[in-house]
């Protein structure tokens, strides 16, 4: 079994959900779901309108208790995790409004400061990973914008460097790319494959666009549950589990696309 730095075994269980039931008062939405995530894997959720899989990711996040059941997050009963700075959360349909007056920068560095952890004090290294997430995703002329001000896609974009700030080891993307134009959904589809391919990242992702599922995960469910649908790729190309830099790669990616005149396809112009 592969190790990494730290001496865990790799392929462990980043998710679990072992008979995990969920209601709205008296409507249940969720019954006694088994499933588990590993790392490196790349994990699509499919589910009609209704299904579901916004609730069941508000619980995997801790927003929501389970009626019955346990979630674990790399192994902790989803109550007792702290290391929130581990996971990259894009919720759906993130929409500001024009009079927030949070400048793109700032809700960037957002992202570090965890929960419960609301006025920490930003520190040189914590600028250089907000620009570092900033130029990941092709906004730092944004940075300096109001959020509200923004376009849809361009908020989107800016709700994933918020994600990446923290490097983390799990991205759980609801809808990631709703409002975003074919072109650009192509592009960023093409950076999280990069993401999973290349790095130590783990995905859990909710998606309408069963052409994208397919063709990355494959054509067959590895589980199912009332109407949600799992899909499930594992990446092997990583010889070992050292921990990647993350910010540092997708820089690399870009230049790498922009000497080849495609960054507008991979990382730029998600709005
Ligand atoms: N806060 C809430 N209170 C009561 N019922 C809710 C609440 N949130 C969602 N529901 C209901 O729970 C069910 C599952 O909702 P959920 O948002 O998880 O579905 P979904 O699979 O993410 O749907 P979509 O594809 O439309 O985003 C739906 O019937 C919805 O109406």
């Amino acid at each position: 079994m592969l190790q990494n730095r730290t001496g865990d075994a790799c392929h462990q269980d980043i998710i679990s959900l072992e008979g995990v039931t969920f209601s709205y008062q008296q409507q249940r939405v969720i019954t006694g779901l088994d499933f588990s995530v590993k790392e490196r894997d790349f994990v699509g959720l499919i589910g009609s309108n209704g299904a579901g899989k916004t609730t069941l990711l508000r619980m995997i996040v801790g927003l929501l208790k389970p009626e019955s059941g346990v979630i674990r997050l790399f192994g902790e009963p989803v109550s007792r995790f702290r290391a929130w700075e581990r996971i990259g959360y894009v919720p759906q349909k993130n929409s500001f409004n024009p009079l927030f007056p949070a400048t793109v920068r700032e809700v960037v560095l957002s992202g570090l400061y965890g929960r419960n952890k609301m006025f920490r004090s930003i520190g040189k290294a914590d600028q250089i990973k907000c620009e570092d997430a900033l130029h990941a995703m092709n906004i730092e002329d944004l940075a300096g914008k109001r959020i509200g001000q923004l376009s849809g896609g361009q908020q989107q974009r800016v709700f994933l460097a918020r994600a990446l700030i923290n490097n983390p080891s799990l991205l759980i993307l609801d809808e990631p790319t709703v409002g975003i134009d074919t072109e650009t959904q192509e592009g960023f589809f093409h950076m999280i494959k990069h993401m999973h391919q290349h790095h130590n990242i783990t995905f859990l992702m909710v998606s309408h666009d069963m052409d994208m599922i397919r063709s990355y995960l494959g054509e067959r469910p590895v589980a199912e549950s009332g109407k949600l649908k799992f899909y499930k790729k594992h990446s092997h190309e990583l010889q070992d589990c050292v921990e990647n830099d993350l910010t540092h790669s997708l820089r690399g990616l870009r230049q790498q696309m922009e000497s080849r005149k495609e960054v507008v396809a991979v990382v730029g112009d998600i709005g």
